[in-house]
């Protein structure tokens, strides 16, 4: 595990039993077995896991919302288990269903929330920020999605926290609010706030975040800077960051044996389309299309992309669905 200059949360070996749960005879359920992370102050720390891989159950446990069965928790210096209402008002924490009163309307609701805390954000700043003016007479029953997440941001940032906890904040957003979102978490984590964002999405992960856990089954998988998990389980060559996936279509059954280096295998994924990924330089590239120039082989299409967060997860977590 890395450490960070200044943690402002340590989860140490989580376990988490849930039940005794009627379909399993009454017996406890191990939806944690063992999550460990590090996250530093001005810096996005994101939880990266399939459907069911125990995000919710690890972040809920360090903001004490559910009592762990075993292993350490440290947010901001306390244990959220037994900490009271001065830890709470120092963590923001925005929930993907926003869990804000359906009849409330977005500015009396954010000013109360602001009343709760003793050194709030100035609420007009906040409001113009996120563009709540625009919809501010409508009660958040009658709220679109995308209102809702920039209402539940706003209500998660207006005590000014030095801990924020994201659950899916860009679920629902509209191009222009994901963009304002994503300017205004950076920002954040320029000024020093320290984010936990949980997250399937590997575009937000990629984008925002310093530093990456993956977790399945309840357990570590791996974790990186997102430049280090893009050349995970890639060989150590001079081009590791090279990563680049070429797919190609031409006629079925070809053999390209010999064609590039032993390590960048072509596969044939569907009869004459042809996927290889690795450390590709120029040379392989220029070998492979001399190959076709020899064979007299024009592909019928040929495109090629960086390794993205996505592949490595699913390389990581598998492809079966969850
Ligand atoms: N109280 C409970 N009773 C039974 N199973 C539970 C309980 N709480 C959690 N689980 C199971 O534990 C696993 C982890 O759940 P968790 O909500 O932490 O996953 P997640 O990674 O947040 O998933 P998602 O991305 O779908 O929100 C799931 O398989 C879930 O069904």
């Amino acid at each position: 595990m890395r450490s960070p200059k200044s943690p402002v949360l340590t989860i140490d070996g989580l376990i988490k039993d849930v039940g005794p749960l009627p379909t399993l005879d009454g017996k406890m359920l191990r939806v944690v077995s063992d999550v460990s992370l590090i996250a530093g102050r001005g810096e996005v720390t994101a939880l990266l896991g399939a459907n069911g891989a125990g995000k919710t159950t690890t972040i809920e446990c360090a903001q004490g919302l559910q009592k762990r069965t075993g292993g350490t928790i440290t947010l901001l210096g306390a244990d959220p288990g037994t900490a009271g209402a001065d830890l709470r008002a120092r963590v923001g924490v925005m929930l993907q269903d926003g869990g804000l009163p359906p009849s409330a309307r977005p500015i009396p609701l954010l000013r109360h929330i602001a009343g709760m805390y003793r050194n709030p954000r100035p609420l007009d700043e906040l409001v113009q920020r996120l563009g709540i003016d625009s919809f501010s007479r409508t009660n958040v029953r009658r709220l679109s999605g995308g209102q809702k997440q920039r209402l539940a941001l706003a209500a998660a940032l207006i005590g000014n926290p030095e801990v924020l906890f994201l659950d899916e904040p860009s679920a629902g957003l509209d191009p222009q609010s994901r963009q304002l979102v994503f300017e205004l978490i950076a920002e954040l984590r320029d000024g020093g706030m320290g984010i936990i964002l949980t997250t399937h999405l590997m575009d937000d992960a990629q984008r925002l975040a310093d530093y990456v856990y993956i977790i399945d089954g309840g357990r570590n998988v791996a974790e990186g800077t997102v430049a280090q998990l893009l050349q995970h389980n890639m060989p150590e060559t001079p081009h590791r960051d090279h990563v680049r996936t070429l797919h190609f279509e031409a006629l079925p059954g070809l053999d390209f044996t010999g064609v590039l280096p032993a390590e960048i295998e072509i596969r044939e994924t569907r009869s004459g389309s042809y996927t290889a990924t690795g450390a590709l330089t120029p040379e392989d590239l220029a070998a492979l299309t001399a190959w076709w120039a020899h064979h007299s082989i024009m592909p019928g299409s040929l495109s090629m992309e960086a390794r993205s967060l996505e592949d490595v997860f699913l390389d990581i977590s598998g492809r079966e669905i969850r």
